[in-house]
């Protein structure tokens, strides 16, 4: 089963992604961007203001294929289970808000068609929900995405995924204490695994 973990830089991702891996030692934990060198050109554009946002999206999409090839793939055919941290929804959400001014008509439904032929879906997805404000403060605002207008329209294409996919997504309201939110967060996945 591969379970990911969505929402925007702050959301608490990571936090719960630590408290899933010490609650389930035997599953797969990854994350994307990956540490492969692929991840690292992510980062690497990531940190440039200037990065041309088609040619970033297609780092991005060159640290999927790798990471679905080398980790994502070989772990589910062991039958293990796999846990990542932000995975396919989060290309759609944040690429389809750095495309939006570009000359595609519909960048959200463009990348996420790049993504039907090479990928693989998620089984379920943990979307941990928290207002852009909340978010830009929590992640003290590192990189060029963690900016309230530009979370607002990345939000705005979560919403989109999740009402496109009732049945794959959970809904956290992270906005709560963190324990309150780790203890969600662990109840749907003994849920999911049980
Ligand atoms: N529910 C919460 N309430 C308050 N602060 C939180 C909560 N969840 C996470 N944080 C804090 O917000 C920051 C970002 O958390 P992190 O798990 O790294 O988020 P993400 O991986 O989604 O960017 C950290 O300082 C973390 O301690
Ligand atoms: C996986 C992924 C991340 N991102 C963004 C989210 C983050 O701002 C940044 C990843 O940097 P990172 O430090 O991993 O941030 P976070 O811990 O919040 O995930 O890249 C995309 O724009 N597209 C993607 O496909």
């Amino acid at each position: 089963m591969l379970i990911t973990l969505e929402g925007l830089d702050g959301s608490g991702k990571t936090t719960a992604w630590r408290a899933l891996r010490d609650r389930y030692p035997a599953a797969v934990f990854t994350r994307e961007p990956t540490d492969s060198w692929y991840g690292e050109a992510v980062l690497r554009s990531v940190d440039d203001d200037d990065a041309d946002p088609l040619a970033e999206l297609f780092l991005y999409m060159a640290d999927h294929a790798d990471h679905l090839s080398r980790v994502i793939r070989p772990a589910l055919a062991d039958g293990s289970t796999v846990v990542s941290d932000r995975y396919s929804d989060s290309r759609i959400a944040y690429q389809a808000a750095t495309l939006a001014d570009s000359t595609l008509a519909d960048p959200f439904e463009y990348v996420r068609s790049i993504h039907g032929p090479i990928s693989r879906p998620p089984d379920a997805t943990l979307y941990l929900d928290v207002d852009p404000e909340t978010a830009a403060e929590r992640s003290g605002r590192t990189n060029k995405f963690e900016r309230v207008d530009h979370l607002r329209a990345v939000r705005a294409g979560y919403e989109r995924l999740i009402d496109e996919h009732p049945d794959r997504f959970v809904r956290i309201d992270a906005t709560r204490p963190q324990a309150t939110v780790l203890d969600d967060v662990t109840a749907v996945v003994d849920r999911l695994l049980d």
